[in-house]
């Protein structure tokens, strides 16, 4: 159960490594809950690698990562049961395509839950209907369009209820009038549900709008933490080259990523 009025992520001087190397060090980072956090920065940033700590999937090295004010548990049963907490929606939605749109929602309710199933037909039709697709139910992935399968596959990442959504890259491969309905809905959901939301994205333009919190991650850290409109107003070197998309500045784009201290 989460804690009270406890923020839904905390992280204190967070070190992330991969494969021996460290990725981002010294993050701090506090979201409260029911806010929508967007997270940026330059490719190979660490970004996902953020994510990956968030879910347990990668450990930190150092510091402390608490969600819903509960340390993430070290033991993978009890981190499994944290994980129903956290709806994640990937970058390749993941539906298996051998299953209709109302079997890939049902999917985690009939693995995490012991619900009979006209109940859980029942659930798959509330989720379904909250993304619009209700009648989009029998339908296969490869007879859904780009933004209809990013709908499918974020209704099955609502499907346990998870109080926490994370979104890694929502509007990769999606035109602007689908990025638009995918960006309004994830912010409609986050109002509506009473989620929190952690969004990774390069799409900066189409993210702020709905954001309340922003994060600029790049050389190996967070260079930026604040409010949409402070970001905008922002005149730091870093943060100004990557929201104007320039090559040449103090990030290094197209140089091998470096050891961070
Ligand atoms: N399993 C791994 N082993 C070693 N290094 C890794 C591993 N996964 C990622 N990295 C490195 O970690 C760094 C950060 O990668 P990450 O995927 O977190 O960045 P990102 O900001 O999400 O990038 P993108 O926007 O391109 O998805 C990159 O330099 C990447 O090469």
């Amino acid at each position: 159960m989460p804690e009270p009025n406890a923020p839904a992520v905390h992280l204190r001087d967070v070190r992330l490594q991969r494969g021996g190397r460290t990725i981002l060090s010294g993050i701090d980072l506090l979201v409260p809950t029911g806010s929508v956090t967007a997270v940026l920065g330059p490719s190979g940033s660490g970004k996902s690698t953020l994510l990956a700590a968030l879910t347990g999937e990668l450990r930190a090295s150092q510091g402390s990562v608490d969600v819903f004010g509960r340390p993430l548990p070290q033991r993978q049963r009890e981190l499994l049961e944290t994980r129903k907490s956290i709806g994640v929606l990937l970058q390749g939605n993941g539906l298996l395509t051998d299953l209709t749109a109302a079997e890939n929602v049902a999917l985690p309710l009939r693995m995490h839950t012991k619900l009979p199933a006209p109940v859980i037909a029942r659930l798959v039709e509330m989720k379904l209907h909250a993304v619009g697709l209700r009648a989009a139910a029998d339908l296969y992935p490869r007879e859904l369009s780009g933004g209809m399968a990013r709908r499918v596959a974020l209704a099955r990442a609502l499907a346990l209820d998870p109080p926490l959504m994370i979104y890694d890259e929502p509007l990769t491969g999606l035109d602007p009038i689908a990025s638009g309905v995918i960006m309004s809905l994830i912010a409609r959901l986050n109002a509506s549900l009473g989620l929190t939301s952690i969004i990774v994205t390069h799409h900066v333009h189409e993210t702020l709008p709905v954001a309340d919190r922003a994060l600029v991650i790049a050389d190996g850290r967070i260079v930026f933490s604040g409010t949409p409109a402070e970001l905008q107003q922002t005149t730091d070197p870093l943060v100004r080259q990557f929201l104007d998309g320039r090559p040449d500045g103090p990030i290094a784009f197209d140089a091998p990523q470096r050891e961070v201290a």
